[in-house]
């Protein structure tokens, strides 16, 4: 399958200050990525550089087999980025209208803002329309062109809990529909929902590319509960096992290795009650890395 981005030890600076260092990424067409990373870890220059805003210093980088910007690509993208939009004198559906002429297998706007809830936005002008709404707009105007290739950049900041349910249900369609997608988002909940790979931005580097499973099995630790009477000391030893502690009836045991704890822990499950298991979520996990990194 030919990769839809490509990028080979990719750096970018502004000024003396070295953003991305030394980016490789392979993604391929239908993949939805979640791009994550503390504030200032340089995902929105990323998507800059692939957009072909901004020019990498070093490195080899394409899309569609293209360099950024080219116009191939340009077809074939569509973006929602941070503090787009309020252009004066234009409503919704002009905007709509205007953008679909650009592209030569675009969405017909009143069709898409009625599947995106717009309708009754179609008349207003963009400078009187309140955050959310724009952002819902910015999403509108990513998908008209009907591209191959999304980049969404915070896209549900400042969207309702309607909206943003809304929002997420739409990016799973358009992986229905064979779409690529890279989001970058704070809200990791969301990321975890839908992302097939998960790409973690840190020092200008990636610390890891892979699906969330397996970021669980390389990093997440699993927190195993019970009441028992049997002595601390019997769990001390179990496989993956890094802590065990008791807190009123309650023992609780950190392990690193959540399956070979619990076959460990076969023998004496008749001794056990109430048993819980919790695995760290991908929010606890990118704590924890970000963190040690
Ligand atoms: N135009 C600019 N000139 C100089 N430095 C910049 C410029 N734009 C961004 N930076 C710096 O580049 C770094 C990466 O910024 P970037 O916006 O890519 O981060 P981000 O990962 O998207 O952050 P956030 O999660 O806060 O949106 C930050 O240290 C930022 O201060």
């Amino acid at each position: 399958m030919q990769p839809i981005i490509q990028a080979e030890h990719v750096s970018f600076s502004y000024g003396e200050q070295a953003i991305l260092k030394d980016i490789n990424l392979t993604i391929n067409p239908g993949e939805i990525i979640g791009l994550i990373g503390k504030n200032g870890a340089g995902k929105t220059t990323l998507l800059n550089l692939l957009l072909g805003v901004r020019a990498k210093k070093s490195g080899h980088l394409t899309l569609f087999d293209q360099v950024p910007g080219g116009p191939l690509a340009k077809r074939n993208i569509g973006s929602m980025l941070q503090g787009d939009l309020p252009i004066r004198g234009i409503t919704v559906v002009e905007l709509l209208t205007m953008a679909a002429t650009h592209y030569p297998t675009a969405l017909q706007p009143k069709q898409l803002m009625a599947d995106l809830a717009l309708t009754e936005l179609a008349q207003r002008q963009l400078t009187t329309l309140s955050g959310g709404q724009l952002r819902r707009v910015t999403f509108a105007l990513a998908l008209i062109g009907n591209p191959k290739l999304l980049f969404l950049d915070e896209p549900t900041v400042g969207m309702d809990t309607n909206a943003q349910q809304a929002f997420w249900a739409r990016v799973k369609a358009l992986k229905e529909l064979g779409k690529t997608v890279i989001i970058t988002s704070h809200y990791l909940p969301e990321i975890e929902q839908v992302a097939d790979r998960i790409l973690l931005l840190q020092d200008g580097r990636f610390i890891f590319q892979g699906t969330l499973a397996e970021l669980q099995q390389q990093y997440q630790q699993v927190e195993i509960s019970f009441q028992t009477s049997l002595a601390l000391t019997t769990f001390e030893a179990l496989g993956g096992v890094t802590a065990v502690s008791q807190v009123n009836q309650v023992v609780q045991i950190t392990s690193t290795d959540g399956d070979r704890t619990l076959q460990a822990l076969v023998p004496y499950l008749s001794q056990l009650r109430q048993v819980t298991i919790n695995r760290e979520s991908l929010a606890t996990i990118f704590v924890h890395l970000t963190k040690e990194a």
